[in-house]
């Protein structure tokens, strides 16, 4: 178990003690400021339970608290959970994946418990289903496959029957080169980003599975530049990751409007610091992954970026373009698709150094999910207000995972952190070595909750701007 620092709410002043008879004439600036310090004071206990002793806060990972949740969720799949019961593949990929992030190692009789699970929800034809002798599908299969390969034993990867999952697979590819879910079931982008992800990690990628679905996504970008689940619908993150991380497992991402992508993807994240899955929505934490890690992926994806950027400044534009002016024939020099080699893509994209700073503000959103979606008791959430849950857990850890630079394999996320790994950018914070430096966030400057009332109000939704206000009894004077 780490030593990481644990989150000992900070001792609030005495309000017994006596008033210094010294004290001086404050100007209305000090007082307008100390009325500020005593609402983010209330903000503060309302969340932690303790009134902080200064303005400033250290924001913390409540690393153990997590583990716990995380673990004692995982010795209690069966009994706790029936009620997700076609879900259960993707209850323990919720919780081996952020334990995993979390630098936590599973006991070996657990993992082994979770393997042999997961081998009763393998059909005989390939593919998981939702739990033993359920009908494959290609979301638990995802969630299956990720969950055997982060375990990583011998046991663990043997038990994947990978000839019956690219029969299932195939199975499960239309004509039009995008892929169904499940037998008989919908077509989006999802489905076509959990086939390709998982070809890609066991290996099983090639052109034939890979045909028409580059296209097909692009198909799905819309005219506010994020992706939506299938042509003609609504832009949405879990999409947009969806679609550009499978585009850039074929080697084809400029098949997408990349620089229409990342606008969209970056004005999702709001005053509040979180993001919002689709424009007009509420923040939640999940979607810290889902947003977060699609525009963390375009800081590898430079030249195609600035290619795509030239052509739009240029008066020569691509033939056949939508009306994002994605170009359908794409702006890279031409591949042969006889001699790709499909193993080789995502392995060396994760290789690759991230070219520029994030494209949205990471200290923001590390600084949302350390203060507004993590669950003293240990678990994350969408937002305060929620209860928390697996799935939260999961893409909450994930988005601070991500909006923390550097290299993963050397970095632990428990504390908030800035910076760019790319040489010569410039540092918003400065990091020491290589280890994680942790971050004096000043809590005023997050006005978290007080952007999440106001935005409930702007648009009408009183009841949650009420539920609120009660969480907030001292903003209501100043709103
Ligand atoms: C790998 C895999 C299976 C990925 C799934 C990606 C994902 C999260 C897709 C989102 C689906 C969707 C339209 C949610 C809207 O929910 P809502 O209307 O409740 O939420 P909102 O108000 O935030 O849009
Ligand atoms: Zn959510």
């Amino acid at each position: 178990m780490d030593s990481s620092p644990q989150p000992a709410p900070p001792t609030g002043r005495d309000p017994a003690a006596p008033a210094d008879p010294e004290l001086p004439r404050l100007t209305v600036t000090q007082v307008e400021q100390m009325k500020v310090e005593a609402r983010v004071a209330d903000i503060y206990r309302v969340l932690y339970g303790a009134a902080p002793n200064t303005k400033s806060v250290m924001l913390e990972l409540w690393r153990d608290q997590h583990i716990e949740y995380l673990t004692h969720g995982l010795r209690h799949l069966g009994p706790a959970f029936h009620v997700l019961d076609a879900n259960r593949p993707w209850l323990c990929y919720w919780m081996v994946h952020p334990l995993a992030l979390l630098d936590e190692v599973l006991d070996d009789d657990l993992e082994d418990d979770i393997v042999d699970f997961l081998a009763r929800c393998q059909d005989k034809d390939g593919g998981y289903g939702g739990g033993p002798g359920q009908l494959p599908h290609l979301a638990t299969t995802y969630a299956a496959v990720n969950t055997l390969v982060t375990i990583g034993s011998k046991r663990a990867l043997s038990s994947i029957n990978r000839d019956n999952l690219y029969k299932f697979m195939l199975r499960m590819k239309d004509e039009s080169g995008a892929f169904r879910m499940h037998d008989g079931g919908e077509i989006d982008v999802r489905a076509s980003y959990t086939a390709i992800s998982v070809a890609s990690l066991v290996n099983i990628l090639d052109v034939e599975l890979a045909k028409g679905v580059g296209d097909y996504i692009a198909r799905c970008q819309t005219y506010e530049g994020g992706i939506a689940g299938e042509p003609h619908a609504e832009a949405h993150g879990g999409y947009t990751f969806c679609g550009l991380a499978a585009l850039i497992l074929l080697n084809e991402a400029e098949k997408l409007d990349l620089p229409c992508l990342i606008d969209w993807v970056a004005f999702r994240q709001g005053v509040e610091c979180g993001f919002q899955g689709r424009t007009n929505k509420l923040v939640d934490g999940c979607y810290s992954f889902w947003q977060g890690a699609a525009i963390a992926l375009t800081q590898k994806l430079v030249m195609i970026i600035d290619e795509q950027l030239k052509l739009s400044y240029s008066c020569k534009k691509p033939s056949g373009e939508d009306a994002c002016g994605t170009s359908s024939s794409g702006c890279t020099s031409e591949k042969s698709s006889s001699v790709v080699d499909y193993a080789k893509f995502g392995f060396d994209f994760i290789q690759r150094s991230n070219q520029i700073s994030p494209l949205f503000h990471n200290i923001a959103l590390q600084q949302y999910i350390l203060l507004c979606a993590q669950v003293l008791e240990g678990g994350l959430r969408d937002k305060p207000g929620k209860n928390r849950d697996h799935y939260h857990s999961c893409y909450c850890l994930s988005g601070l995972s991500v909006s923390q630079p550097g290299d993963w394999r050397r970095r632990r996320p428990f504390t908030l952190r800035g910076g760019s790994p790319a040489k010569g950018e410039g540092m918003p914070f400065r990091r020491r070595g290589r280890r994680a430096h942790p971050l004096r966030v000043d809590i005023l400057r997050c006005h978290v909750l007080r952007h999440l009332l106001h935005r409930c109000l702007a648009t009408g939704r009183l009841q949650e701007a009420a539920r609120w206000l009660a969480l907030l009894p001292d903003l209501h004077m100043n709103t």
